[in-house]
């Protein structure tokens, strides 16, 4: 077979005017060599600015052959197609590609090449899908899960008119699963998904449909593998297709803060271009039963008694956790218990640090490697458990308005720069932030600090720890024990139940416990144990991009 040679050159028109357009392995050049204007034949756009531009082949989304008006001499007539002819240059192809815009947002764009003889715009098409081949990260098939009652239930619509396109025009094939019922996405992936033929998956849905697919996908790869997902200690074993989220949610925090911006479109060319990101994921248990798995916030106290009122008000949509927000701020209740952590001594990076997360973050991969090189380490000396070898728990006892766990800064539109704005998404650790008992003053200080440039840390009824694991034990077990009697049927159990009650009268006016939000579904268990499990999960993102001013990044780069 004859090779190619690496670049292709050639001189092709670009809305009237010359253009020295190449492709090599990494880009697609286009320099004006002809400023003069030219009007040939067909409008003219005089906005188009002079100079060199380029955009990198990874961000290139499709390219082929535009149809051009072409005036048949036989048949004598005109036949109506998409570009308008330039006289000596009949053929033309298009190439679409990611533009940045502001604010993190993307959007697919268009720029249109004419040439001269039909062979060579074959071989430009050729050769830009060859180069579009070699990338090996991009997905051919997925499978879609799309929540049609999530946020203001326009999932199925954001889907078929914003994302379906783009997907069809990138050449990626989908199967489409819209859920009849809460689980439906969990359980099909746990049992019935073909998950050998899919490149990702991708959530139509907020954090709460999230929340489903990675209880699915993991349950799946741990029970594949025969992990015990009921004990804590495990090492759980990553999961090797990526997620990809479209935000039809009321929050969508995962996809905020680790896209820049809750916009489908975006979501759906982070997806195309075959983005990967880590990310850590807790996992859970009680009396060394299996819970949940959290990637963003496990919220007891302030948040969990959001979340619980605002289910009740899911038909005002998004503007229920307004509602709930204000309510629950106003009732002002505190929790008691004790709070116990493994604090990450060995890692870079602070919840106080000034610098955050961002694509590429070095302290995620410094973090990360050093894990990895860890958990080796252990294995070699097994029968010594990490908790054993990795340094000494700590212990507060207090009265709470919150405890949260932020396994990633849980930025949203709500809180811009999230609830733990230094946390990293793939470092293997959560940062404990623990609210003390105070006013209902300071607390509104410390909420309100969330939307602003203030630290909502530098207060002094608030404290950060960035841990690996924690515990939290209420004061009073109550519920947590009627929750195990109802499920685990425990005998004695009326008798054990008229003792609690004995030793503890509820006066009925104010909660005992709080519940747990985690990832936005309710936990009903008060007592939990938590570890993190470093990048078990990938998403099609590749967290927030650095962003320069904006008149530099408009892409196509110039030159
Ligand atoms: C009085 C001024 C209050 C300002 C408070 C601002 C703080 C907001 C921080 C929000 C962090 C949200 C973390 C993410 C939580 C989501 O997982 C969860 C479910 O999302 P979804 O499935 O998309 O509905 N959302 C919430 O729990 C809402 C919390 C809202 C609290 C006001
Ligand atoms: N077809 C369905 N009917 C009812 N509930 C569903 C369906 N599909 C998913 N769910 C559940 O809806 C809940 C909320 O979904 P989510 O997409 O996160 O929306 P929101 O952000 O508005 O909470 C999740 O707990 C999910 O399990
Ligand atoms: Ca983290």
């Amino acid at each position: 077979m004859e090779k190619q040679p690496r670049l292709l050159s050639s001189q092709l028109l670009l809305r009237n005017r010359v253009f020295e357009v190449t492709l090599n392995r990494t880009l697609l050049t286009w320099k004006e060599i002809q400023t003069k204007k030219k009007r040939v034949s067909g409008s003219m756009h005089n906005t188009f600015k002079l100079g060199s531009y380029c955009v990198p082949v990874s961000e290139i989304v499709a390219v082929q052959e535009a149809e051009v008006d072409k005036g048949t001499k036989d048949e004598g007539r005109w036949q109506k197609m998409s570009q308008k002819p330039i006289e000596g240059y009949p053929y033309a192809f298009t190439v679409s590609y990611v533009e940045r815009e502001r604010q993190h947002r993307w959007r697919c764009h268009d720029v249109t090449f004419h040439c001269s003889d039909g062979s060579l715009c074959q071989q430009w098409v050729q050769r830009i899908r060859e180069q579009l081949s070699l990338l090996t990260s991009r997905p051919k098939h997925l499978l879609v899960y799309i929540n049609p009652y999530g946020g203001k239930q326009q999932g199925k619509l954001i889907y078929e008119e914003k994302v379906a396109p783009l997907f069809s025009q990138a050449s990626i094939s989908t199967d489409v699963i819209v859920t009849e019922y809460a689980n439906h996405a969990r359980d099909h992936l746990k049992m019935d998904a073909d998950l050998k033929k899919y490149d990702g998956v991708v959530c139509v849905g907020g954090d709460g449909m999230f929340s489903e697919i990675i209880h699915g996908l993991i349950s799946r790869t741990q029970a594949d593998c025969g992990v015990d997902q009921n004990c804590a200690e495990e090492k759980l074993v990553p999961c090797r297709v990526r997620i990809g989220i479209i935000p039809a949610g009321s929050t969508d925090c995962i996809c905020y803060a680790t896209v820049g911006i809750n916009d489908p479109v975006t979501s759906a060319l982070h997806i195309i271009v075959g983005d990967s990101q880590a990310l850590d994921v807790c996992s859970v248990h009680h009396n060394n039963t299996f819970l949940r798995y959290s990637v963003s916030l496990l919220g007891y106290g302030f948040y969990g008694d959001v979340l619980k009122d605002s289910e009740k008000k899911r038909w005002m949509g998004p503007a229920r956790y307004d509602v709930s927000g204000v309510k629950t701020f106003l009732t002002h209740h505190y929790y008691e218990g004790t709070v116990s952590f493994l604090p990450a001594t060995d890692i870079l990076g602070t919840p106080r640090d000034k610098t955050k997360c961002r694509a590429g973050c070095y302290i995620c991969q410094h973090n990360g490697q050093l894990l990895s090189e860890d958990a080796q380490f252990y294995r070699m000396e097994d029968n010594i458990s990490h908790s054993e070898m990795g340094g000494d728990w700590r212990m507060i006892r207090g009265k709470f308005l919150a405890i949260n766990a932020a396994s990633m800064s849980c930025a949203c539109p709500r809180s811009p720069k999230g609830l733990s704005p230094a946390a990293h998404l793939a470092d293997g650790t959560t940062d404990l932030i623990l609210v003390r008992k105070c006013s209902r003053i300071n607390f509104l200080r410390h909420l309100l600090r969330h939307t602003t440039k203030d630290d909502q840390f530098d207060l002094n009824f608030v404290e950060v720890h960035r841990v690996r694991k924690f515990r939290f034990m209420p004061k009073h077990c109550e519920s947590d024990l009627e929750l195990d009697l109802r499920e685990g049927g425990a005998g004695g159990g009326k008798k054990l139940l008229r003792k609690i009650c004995r030793d503890h009268p509820a006066c009925g006016c104010t909660p005992i416990n709080s519940s747990w939000n985690c990832d936005g579904e309710v936990l009903p268990h008060a007592a939990i144990e938590v570890g993190v499990h470093c990048q078990l999960i990938r998403l099609f993102a590749r967290g927030i991009e650095d962003q320069p001013l904006f008149e530099d990044f408009c892409t196509p780069t110039v030159i």
